[in-house]
């Protein structure tokens, strides 16, 4: 296989409070469509997207998990090996609003630290808001996150937390690879290695993530996320 072959595939589980636009956010992303009708995620779906991030393909697998509880037993098993997360409330729902944090514990507790958003979604209904635009920004301060806020429906800044996601996780693995260092990114499940070969369960026929340093991307200076360690 040559180099120029290697493809990244990043695992993204969306999470969040039921119906504040998880689904529909994929459906948008991966498909450029809306659907005002609401149909309840039950369990986990799945849809993919190939994107171009800094002159690279990056393949993203993007995990709809059920907001209700009543499918927190199943949706748990499918953050397994998650490698970044995206939380979501929605503007016009107060209680998927304090329920982030809740989730961001669910995640970690599965995968540990992965690259995370927050989302702010139906950005559209912003006059019927009721969480206001500093508790917000104070809550993505706090969990240290960057804010996105999208409309779905209206297709504002949906794509941007993909790209931004797909960035901060690549610039995480570069660090990685460029310090020489093994990494575990996501869960017991992934581990990834300083020569860029997934090394999950030593199986290199089931590679989910396949890492080539670019030091263009850099220009040879250090990642501004630091040190890697095993997570
Ligand atoms: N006005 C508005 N409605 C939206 C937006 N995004 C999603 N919706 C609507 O919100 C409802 C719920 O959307 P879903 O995408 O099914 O929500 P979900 O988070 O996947 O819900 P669960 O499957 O129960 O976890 C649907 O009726 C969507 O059409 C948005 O940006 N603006």
């Amino acid at each position: 296989m040559r180099e120029e072959d290697i493809e990244t595939a990043i695992k993204v589980v969306i999470v969040g409070n039921g119906a504040v636009g998880k689904s529909s956010m994929i459906q948008r992303f991966c498909k450029g469509i809306f659907t005002k009708e609401y149909k309840k995620t039950i369990g986990v779906d799945f849809l993919e997207r190939q994107i171009t991030v800094n002159g690279e393909d990056v393949r993203l697998m993007l995990w709809d998990t059920a907001g209700q509880e009543e499918f927190d037993a199943i949706t748990k098993a499918y953050y397994r090996g998650a490698q970044a997360c995206v939380l979501t409330f929605s503007t016009v729902d107060r209680n998927s609003f304090d329920a982030i944090e809740k989730w961001k514990k669910k995640v970690e507790a599965e995968c540990g630290y992965v690259p995370s958003v927050l989302v702010q979604n139906k950005m559209d209904l912003v006059e019927q808001s009721v969480v206001n635009k500093e508790e917000a920004e104070a809550l993505a301060k706090r969990l240290k996150l960057r804010l996105y806020r999208t409309s779905v429906k209206e297709n504002l800044h949906v794509d941007e937390v993909f790209r931004y996601l797909s960035d901060k996780y690549m610039l995480l693995m570069n660090s990685c690879v460029d310090d020489g260092q093994m990494q575990r990114i996501g869960g017991p499940n992934v581990f990834t290695t300083g020569n860029g070969i997934d090394n999950r369960n030593g199986n290199e026929k089931h590679q989910t993530i396949q890492l080539h340093p670019n030091k263009r991307r850099t220009q040879g200076k250090k990642s501004v996320i630091g040190k890697c360690s095993l997570l």
